[in-house]
């Protein structure tokens, strides 16, 4: 069977890279009816030979059966929300802020800007290059476990596209429905009576949050990665958060392609500017856009701040002139 085994190997690779070029370069190597055959063929060939069948096949997207529920996954690294800006004094207060912590002037200081998705947050965990385990962001500190859902995601890999995968890699991103196979999904269901939703992000909550993978795969997600959570491995990642998510594309990870680095307040208002006019033509739907700090060290300098409470605020006395006497 060594035969088979590498007829199948062959045609699992084929099928990756034909995945990978499609869902995160956007850059078909072949017409959809060549994937469509030698996906067939894989299936066939499995079929005679089932105790081949891996899970990271990519045959193996749609699981055996519904759940009767979802387990709870805690996150080892807690997915925090965002502090708002609404207003360009909001983000020269956040400029500021940063300038009061550390020793840098914001007019030096690159960013990494992002169209803020209108989707779910989630994380995918991947130990050495295989999909094990995907979560929602839940409450920051536990979610769901939505593997078998995510799994369905075509845009998704089983397997990262390396032949030295880290030992663990944890992918955070925003799972979405584009407009239009929202469109398409909600037509469908009024034609049947079901119900329809109201918007694409309450399309794909319940997307993902279906106990049927098999319905889940017939739902138009759509993933892309904003972050990494845990990472184990010999190689050091790199130092920017733009050069990581540009790795994490090369992993075979779909990235977002309005990302773009920006220095200074002026180009930060630019990027904001620039993806509120594409807004309209994005084809999915955005609420903003996420400005971060693209040097990991800063980052990490600068560190969290725990929801302040809303309800209370430190009225302070202007510092005291130190009398010396
Ligand atoms: C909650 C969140 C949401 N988003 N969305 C994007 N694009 N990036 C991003 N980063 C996030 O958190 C990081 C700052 C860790």
């Amino acid at each position: 069977t060594t035969q088979i085994k590498q007829q199948l190997d062959r045609l699992k690779e084929t099928l990756r890279q034909y995945e990978y070029h499609y869902h995160v370069l956007d850059n078909p190597l072949v017409p959809d009816a060549e994937y469509d055959r030698l996906m067939n063929e894989l299936k066939n060939l499995e079929w005679q030979h089932p105790d081949l069948i891996t899970t990271d096949s990519p045959t193996q997207r749609v699981g055996a059966k519904p759940l009767d529920g979802f387990a709870q996954i805690t996150h080892e690294i807690p997915m925090l929300s965002l502090d708002n800006a609404f207003s360009d004094d909001d983000l020269d207060g956040f400029l500021r802020r940063i300038e009061d912590r550390i020793p840098v002037k914001s007019q030096q200081l690159e960013f990494c800007c992002e169209p803020k998705l209108d989707g779910l947050a989630v994380s995918i965990l991947y130990v050495d290059g295989i999909l094990i385990q995907a979560a929602t962001r839940g409450d920051g500190n536990t979610g769901e476990d939505i593997t078998a859902n995510i799994r369905t995601i075509r845009n998704v890999p089983l397997k990262l596209n390396t032949p030295n995968p880290p030992a663990r890699l944890e992918v955070r991103g925003e799972v979405f429905m584009p407009q239009q196979g929202f469109e398409q999904l909600n037509e469908r269901a009024l034609a049947k009576g079901e119900k329809t939703f109201a918007n694409p992000r309450n399309a794909a909550a319940g997307s993902l949050r279906q106990l049927d993978p098999k319905i889940t795969s017939q739902r138009p997600l759509v993933l892309n990665a904003y972050s990494i959570g845990v990472y184990e491995s010999d190689d050091q990642l790199p130092t920017g958060h733009f050069e990581r998510l540009q790795w994490l594309k090369s992993l075979g990870i779909p990235v977002n392609s309005e990302i773009k680095l920006a220095q200074g307040r002026e180009q930060l208002l630019a990027f904001y500017q620039h993806i509120q006019q594409k807004r309209s033509s994005l084809g999915y739907d955005i609420d903003g856009t996420v400005l971060k700090v693209n040097d990991i060290a800063l980052q990490e300098q600068l560190g969290f701040i725990s929801k302040a409470p809303r309800w209370a605020i430190a009225y302070k006395f202007p510092a005291q002139e130190e009398m010396t006497i």
